[in-house]
């Protein structure tokens, strides 16, 4: 009766600090120039100046490291075929939102067997992000855990925050001490208000609690991120990648007197999670872009080895190599065709 702790509180793994982990898996100073003309690059588009389309794409996930290394390789070799149109960037998602329940992704659960090895996922993430990085490409994530960013943050390029964590303050405050450009998604339910709101307060200057490189629990405080915007991503009300959705969402920020680029993406709600329809989507996209709507500063694509996704769990050995095991991707040979399509169009 008189128990008033960890109640329901099963273990309690302390975890390597962010600054081992860094030490144990270093990053180069040639990854550290290649982050920041990356990010400096990102900046230049969503700032008017580099025209090129920003695109980010790649798997719903990474829960094989080969198959996503099999992927990045082939994408280094597109992405420097339309280098001088689009900005390839790489989804590199290792954090999984749920919905209710499922597997949470490589960093939460690598062993895709429920027995959530952290400090392996944690591990895991770090490398595969070198190597995707030695490929050339740069990375892309959503950051969902507030602590996870201390451990792979100086090997992202660009980070989302996504449809259910937009309203969060803490994902907001967390935003606003990320040193990469980032964009903020209009939430399941449609609100562009919340991702508005969320922009305005990423780029203030907040304190919030925070974890140190030296895994200490730390009162932080930051300058804010100027370099935030919005991403628009369907709802439970339907698509918003039509020019009146994209005009309202341009005006909206411009009201509110933020900077108005705008992300579409073309997965997500807006193909109803479908990988048949994500096609014409992103095409509809790079029509609008291509047409003059040059708020329009990027796409996002889901897209892995094999079309559509797999049911998981499921046992590891029946698992088809190269195919989502999250949300539905286009395969690899409507990617390349839909990029070489893209770059002809702008
Ligand atoms: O992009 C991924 C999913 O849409 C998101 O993680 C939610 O997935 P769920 O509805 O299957 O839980
Ligand atoms: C979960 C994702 O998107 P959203 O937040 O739009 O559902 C995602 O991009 O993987």
């Amino acid at each position: 009766m008189s128990q008033v702790s960890d109640l329901h509180v099963t273990s309690n793994e302390p975890l390597p600090t962010p600054a081992a982990l860094l030490e144990e898996i270093p990053r180069s100073a040639e990854h550290a120039s290649f982050m920041a003309e990356s990010r400096q690059i990102i900046r230049d588009i969503l700032n008017g100046k580099d025209k090129r389309l920003l695109l980010i794409v790649g798997p719903c996930s990474i829960h094989d490291t080969k198959a996503g290394i099999d992927y990045a390789k082939r994408l280094a070799k597109i992405a420097e075929e339309v280098k001088d149109k689009i900005y390839v960037v790489m989804r590199v998602y290792f954090e999984k939102p749920r919905t209710t329940v499922g597997w949470k992704g490589l960093i939460m659960d690598p062993q895709l067997d429920g027995s959530a090895d952290i400090p392996e996922g944690l591990r895991q993430a770090r490398k595969f992000l070198l190597e995707v990085i030695e490929t050339g490409l740069p990375t892309a994530t959503e950051l969902l855990d507030p602590i996870t960013p201390q451990y792979i943050s100086d090997l992202i390029s660009w980070s989302a925050i996504g449809a259910r964590t937009t309203e969060s303050q803490t994902h907001r405050q967390m935003a606003s001490g990320l040193s990469m450009p980032l964009g903020f998604k209009n939430t399941t339910t449609g609100d562009l208000d919340a991702a508005v709101n969320a922009i305005k307060a990423a780029t203030c200057s907040q304190t919030f609690l925070g974890v140190s490189d030296l895994g200490v629990a730390s009162a932080v405080t930051t300058s804010g991120n100027p370099d935030c915007h919005i991403i628009l991503r369907g709802s439970d009300k339907g698509p918003n990648y039509g020019a009146d959705d994209i005009a309202e969402s341009r005006e909206k920020l411009a009201k509110s007197g933020l900077p108005t680029p705008i992300m579409v993406d073309a997965s997500h709600a807006n193909c109803g999670k479908s990988a048949d329809k994500m096609p014409a989507v992103y095409q509809e996209i790079v029509r609008q872009r291509a047409a003059g709507d040059e708020s329009i500063v990027g796409a996002m694509l889901e897209s892995f080895i094999e079309h559509g996704n797999q049911g998981f769990p499921a046992p590891l050995d029946e698992l088809v190599y190269g195919k989502s095991i999250t949300d539905q991707c286009i395969d690899w040979d409507t990617t390349e065709r839909l990029i070489r399509e893209s770059a002809a169009a702008l």
